[in-house]
């Protein structure tokens, strides 16, 4: 089989509960030689701290924002927190994993969103492939969602975005954003097809809100931009909702 690069975002409730599937399936990814970058979000205990220590949780569609001390605690909760844990589970399981963040060989570098707006919120410009795809020939990448300019100030990146367009400059055939729902979900039933025609209409229509919007533009940009595949699921082993471009032609 061809070797691919396999992007799994891991939302930051997914990561607290992942089932003995998630670890079986990564293993047969690494048997058959699929290089894997694991994403890993962390908002609800970014949320969760920022409020004990009484700084403002705000959002817009799904994006923080993001002052000087919540970027600080964001770092923390990301790098000091949801990570090692995620690394120690992995390794757990006789997973091979290294640990990655955009500190390391200019991994990952971006620019503000809009400071005015969002603060300390980046959109990724530059990735270094070619130390990365080095790294994942020999173990799964597990990468918080932060970025630095180009003279090192950190950025928060929604990690849903990140995966997105980490998984386009890495070319991957697959995008797997990995929540706490089995799929975008419709009067409580699981969306098995998703077109962008659609989605935008379920977005009109506030079935779409909140965390999943960001998942559903990450997932259409990636599309777009040459990824083969993407999916959102609560289980590595279940499609759950599986994404289309009007290109395939397939009935809304
Ligand atoms: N149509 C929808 N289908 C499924 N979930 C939705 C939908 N609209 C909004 N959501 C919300 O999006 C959440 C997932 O986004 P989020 O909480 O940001 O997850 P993650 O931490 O995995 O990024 C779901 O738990 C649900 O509350
Ligand atoms: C700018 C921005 O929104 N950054 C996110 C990064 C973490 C994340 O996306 O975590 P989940 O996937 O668990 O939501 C945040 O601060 O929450």
């Amino acid at each position: 089989m061809k070797q691919q690069i396999i992007v799994i975002k891991i939302g930051g409730n997914a990561v607290t509960q992942l089932p003995d599937s998630f670890f079986q399936q990564l293993a047969r990814w690494c048997q058959q030689g699929q290089k894997i970058l694991i994403v890993h979000g962390g908002g609800p205990k970014i949320s969760q701290l920022s409020t004990e220590l009484h700084l403002a949780v705000k959002k817009i569609a799904g994006v923080r924002v993001t002052d000087a001390a919540t970027l600080e605690l964001t770092k923390a909760v990301l790098l000091g927190l949801v990570q090692p844990e995620l690394l120690s589970k992995l390794s757990a399981h006789h997973l091979p994993v290294i640990g990655l963040n955009a500190g390391c060989n200019q991994l990952l570098q971006g620019h503000y969103l809009d400071q005015a707006k969002y603060g300390e919120v980046g959109v990724l410009d530059q990735l270094n492939t070619a130390w990365l795809t080095q790294i994942l020939s020999r173990e799964i990448g597990v990468l918080a969602p932060l970025a630095q300019t180009t003279d090192g100030k950190w950025l928060n990146v929604n990690a849903d975005t990140a995966a997105a367009e980490i998984a386009t400059k890495l070319n991957a055939s697959k995008l797997v954003l990995l929540t706490d729902v089995p799929g975008v979900l419709s009067a409580g039933e699981v969306v098995p097809e998703l077109s962008q025609q659609k989605a935008h209409t379920m977005i009109a229509a506030d079935i779409i809100k909140s965390g999943m919007t960001p998942k559903i533009k990450a997932a259409f940009a990636a599309l777009n931009h040459g990824v083969q595949q993407a999916f959102i699921t609560d289980d590595l082993t279940h499609t759950g909702t599986t994404f289309i471009t009007q290109k395939a032609g397939i009935a809304q």
